[in-house]
């Protein structure tokens, strides 16, 4: 290890998405294999021992890229120096909960958290959200972190992009790696909006390789904007796996950047491009480079793309309102 290591703090360390991040972050897949890790872990207390025995359990991978692993029940603490910051834990809905109860209850998670990185992280803090209401949490996260850029606060729609690349790639039967720029637009919910029209396959035009509007609309965009809700009815527990691989894949894109022809999708702060009100956090086909992402511009979105985004982006604003009303945002 040549250089310092990065301070890498998860939360929810101790949920089953945790289980399948931390190892794949100590073996060098965020951020690459040159990079020394630090881990912090944040719990509740009750979770504390729990996330003790996956701490014990990194320590016996021996992974030559991990420099430690601490563990805190204080976000304050937990976010101190973190370069690279993943708010997994959040409160699930329960039976007879509303949307409201919900977004009140994560509230009390991700506004803690957001002041707490406003407080004590690095300067080059980036933050991903993946804990559900996830775009509306990295919102509330935000708006409690005046001092840090609103850009290194954004949300996972990674896990949306690469189910919908799955699909088209077995429509088509191409492989995965023939598939560039698609784009999931809006928020991480069923209203999301995988788009065709800009994507590629093979350097050709991916709504034209398919050719089947009703493929599209009554197959494609509904499998992928209902996928989370097909794995919790199979498995009896939401994605775990898939959804660390994707946060994985969210940040290493964000690092190390965007491969020349192609680009991701991001849930990043809008600055009001495609419409889509300035500050919401909403997903957009972005590139990176350095460290920073940039809004893809210039794309000509037609009728049919226009109502699906409006849509998602009309349930982020609701969103939107309902946290102001609570006194969150
Ligand atoms: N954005 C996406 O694509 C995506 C995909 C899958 C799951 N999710 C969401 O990710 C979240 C985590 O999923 P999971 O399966 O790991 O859940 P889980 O219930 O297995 O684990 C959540 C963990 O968070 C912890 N936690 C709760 N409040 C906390 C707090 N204030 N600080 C620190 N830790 C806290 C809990 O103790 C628990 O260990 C859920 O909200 C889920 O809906 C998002
Ligand atoms: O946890 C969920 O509600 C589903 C999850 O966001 C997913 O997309 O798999």
């Amino acid at each position: 290890m040549t250089q310092a290591p990065v301070n890498v703090t998860v939360t929810g360390a101790a949920g089953q998405i945790g289980y399948a991040l931390l190892f794949r972050i100590a073996s060098g897949q965020l951020l690459g294999p040159d990079t020394p890790v630090k881990l912090r872990l944040l719990e509740i207390p009750q979770a504390v021992k729990a996330a003790e025995g996956t701490a014990m359990e990194l320590e016996d991978g021996a992974f030559p890229l991990l420099a430690g692993t601490d563990i805190f029940d204080d976000p304050k603490q937990a976010f101190s120096g973190a370069n690279v910051a993943l708010l997994v834990g959040a409160r699930p809905r329960t039976k007879g909960m509303e949307r409201g109860d919900l977004l009140e209850a994560n509230g009390g998670i991700f506004k803690p958290q957001g002041e707490a990185i406003n407080a004590g992280a690095a300067e080059d803090i980036k933050v991903l959200v993946v804990g559900n209401p996830a775009n509306t949490n990295a919102l509330i996260a935000q708006s409690h972190a005046p001092d840090v850029p609103a850009e290194r606060f954004t949300a996972m729609t990674r896990l949306d992009h690469n189910r919908a690349t799955a699909q088209l790639a077995k429509k088509l039967g191409a492989p995965v790696s023939e598939i560039k720029k698609l784009t999931i637009w809006g928020n991480h919910s069923a209203t999301q909006y995988p788009d065709l029209f800009h994507a590629e396959v093979s350097g050709k035009n991916a709504a034209e390789a398919v050719n089947d509007q009703k493929w599209l609309e009554d197959e494609f965009i509904p499998t992928v904007a209902k996928r989370g809700a097909a794995i919790i009815e199979a498995r009896g527990a939401s994605s775990a796996a898939s959804a660390a691989s994707a946060a994985i894949d969210h940040v290493y894109t964000w690092v190390n950047g965007t491969a020349d022809g192609d680009w991701t999708s991001m849930a990043v702060p809008s600055d009001g491009s495609y419409g889509v009100p300035e500050g919401l956090i909403s997903s957009f086909p972005v590139t990176t480079a350095n460290g920073k992402w940039k809004i893809v511009q210039g794309l000509e979105i037609d009728e049919f793309s226009r109502g699906k985004i409006d849509a998602s982006v009309a349930e982020l604003a609701e969103e939107r309102e309902a946290v102001r009303k609570l006194g969150l945002v």
